[in-house]
């Protein structure tokens, strides 16, 4: 029987587009369930009751990388994940500490960069975001060049650009 709280209000899934250096964080789903394993993803999961989507995030992030994130901005629209049922929403999110992300519920993880994107099977929820993804790899890329970090609401400017220095 369909859920009707379900078709009025879609179960929100949250994902985190991790930036550094010019690259984006992309998991390899494992096992669970087996019709998604081998396909590829932005860490994340379903929002909790109680739960705001950045702390939603901030908290897969710890369970599935053990890493701290700080969580920026909308990338994207939202993407249907299940018309009606569920939906995507990526969010930028860079990690609050040097720490080397560990695949604790993924297969592997890879750092991406925007001509990279394509090399990996996404899931297609996540294929409708990359577009998005893209274009703020490349203006990563420009900002970091020029020693400043524009793209990611809220961050601080790199060391040298006159501001005080990021902590990563
Ligand atoms: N984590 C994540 N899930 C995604 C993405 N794109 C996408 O379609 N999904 C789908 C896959 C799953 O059907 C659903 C999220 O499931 P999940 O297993 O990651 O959620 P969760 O961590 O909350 O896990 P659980 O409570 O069900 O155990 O959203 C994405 O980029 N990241």
């Amino acid at each position: 029987m369909v859920d009707v709280s379900e078709v009025v209000s879609p179960r929100i899934v949250v994902a985190a587009a991790i930036i550094m250096d010019g690259r984006v964080l992309a998991g390899e789903r494992a096992a669970e369930p087996v019709t998604l394993a081998g396909m590829w993803e932005f860490p994340g999961g379903k929002v909790e009751p109680g739960e705001t989507e950045p702390e939603a995030l901030e908290r897969e992030c710890r369970e599935e990388l053990g890493v701290a994130v700080d969580v920026g901005r909308r990338v994207g629209a939202d993407a249907p994940i299940q018309p009606g049922r569920s939906v995507l929403r990526v969010y930028t999110a860079v990690l609050r500490h040097p720490a080397s992300p560990s695949a604790r519920q993924h297969r592997q993880l890879r750092w991406l960069s925007a001509a990279e994107l394509a090399t990996v099977p996404w899931l297609h929820s996540d294929a409708t975001v990359l577009p998005a993804i893209a274009t703020l790899l490349l203006a990563a890329q420009c900002d970091a060049a020029a020693g400043i970090n524009s793209w990611l609401p809220g961050r601080v400017p790199r060391p040298g650009a006159g501001d005080q220095p990021r902590s990563r």
